[in-house]
């Protein structure tokens, strides 16, 4: 068996193409949707990825606020910015990139957020919103990764899902997602104190593997006819290497290819979380 591509890339242009509609349509209302990013020093790979989310602002007509602090900058400084732009009425929603540099307080910079701002959906009142089933915006990788599987017609109703990594953006939040009645999926959680992960992954109808870790995923751990999401970003001389060691497209029956998988489908969503708190200011 060959797997089938779960294009990232192309589902994340379709979807910008249906969110350019929308926009056009607040515009023709008045309403012009706009996102901020706060960039905190000089990572590449986070200048690369909040880069990108301005280039897609650009390609659907949603304008774009750029904040940037220096490695070097204080908590204060940083939540000083936040203040900024929970105040500011042209931002409809903003992101702080994270990881932020080490000695600054993620969570407190996350509280400070106005959470009818929260693009990102990982300010503790979204994740407790998800968590309750009120609407509000959603973490941007799950949601990518359900509606890439939504759009290529993978069964997620009664799949038993294993998520490799527990960290904030993609391991805490999926389950609730997965689990809700609108997707109802059953969801282990694996992390690096699992006892037996090869175990866990030989039972999943669908892997999500962030974990972070070079082609940790090895075809004989994979059931045949599985869905495997490579969401995990380590690099070496040749670019990005996924968690997903390439020989297991030979096993599976979908896999996402890394990069142009689920990478473009988070910048997606972060966009359809924009229009949508827009849409909703707009309705009162
Ligand atoms: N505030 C946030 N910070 C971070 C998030 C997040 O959702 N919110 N997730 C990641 C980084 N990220 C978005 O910010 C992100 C990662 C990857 C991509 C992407 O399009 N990747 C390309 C490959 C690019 C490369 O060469 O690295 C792909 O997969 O095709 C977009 C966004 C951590 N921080």
């Amino acid at each position: 068996m060959t797997a089938q591509i779960l294009d990232g890339k192309a589902t994340a242009a379709a979807i910008k193409s249906e969110l350019a509609v929308r926009v056009a349509a607040l515009k023709e209302r008045g309403i012009v949707p706009g996102l901020g990013t706060v960039l905190v020093g000089d990572d590449p790979g986070s200048r690369w990825y909040v880069n990108g989310k301005h280039r897609d602002c650009a390609e659907v007509g949603i304008a774009s606020i750029q904040r940037e602090l220096p490695a070097t900058a204080t908590q204060q400084e940083v939540e000083a910015v936040v203040r900024e732009l929970n105040a500011d009425p042209t931002c409809t929603g903003y992101i702080v990139q994270l990881p932020l540099p080490k000695g600054l307080d993620q969570n407190t910079v996350l509280e400070l957020m106005d959470p009818d701002k929260d693009a990102d959906g990982l300010h503790p009142t979204s994740l407790g919103r998800l968590a309750l089933g009120i609407e509000g915006p959603l973490p941007c990788t799950p949601y990518g990764i359900v509606e890439l599987l939504r759009r290529h017609k993978v069964e997620i109703d009664g799949a038993n899902v294993v998520v490799v990594g527990r960290g904030v953006t993609v391991g805490r939040s999926i389950g609730l997602l997965l689990t809700r009645k609108t997707e109802n999926a059953t969801v282990t959680l694996c992390h690096t104190g699992t006892r037996d992960l090869s175990a866990h992954l030989r039972q999943a109808d669908i892997i999500v593997a962030a974990a972070g870790v070079p082609h940790l995923i090895k075809p004989e751990d994979v059931k045949p006819g599985a869905a495997v999401l490579d969401v995990g970003v380590s690099r070496d001389e040749n670019g990005v290497v996924g968690d997903v060691d390439p020989r297991v497209a030979e096993v599976a029956a979908w896999i996402s290819p890394n990069p142009g998988g689920v990478g473009p489908m988070t910048r997606a969503m972060l966009l359809n979380n924009i229009v949508e708190a827009a849409e909703r200011r707009a309705a009162g």
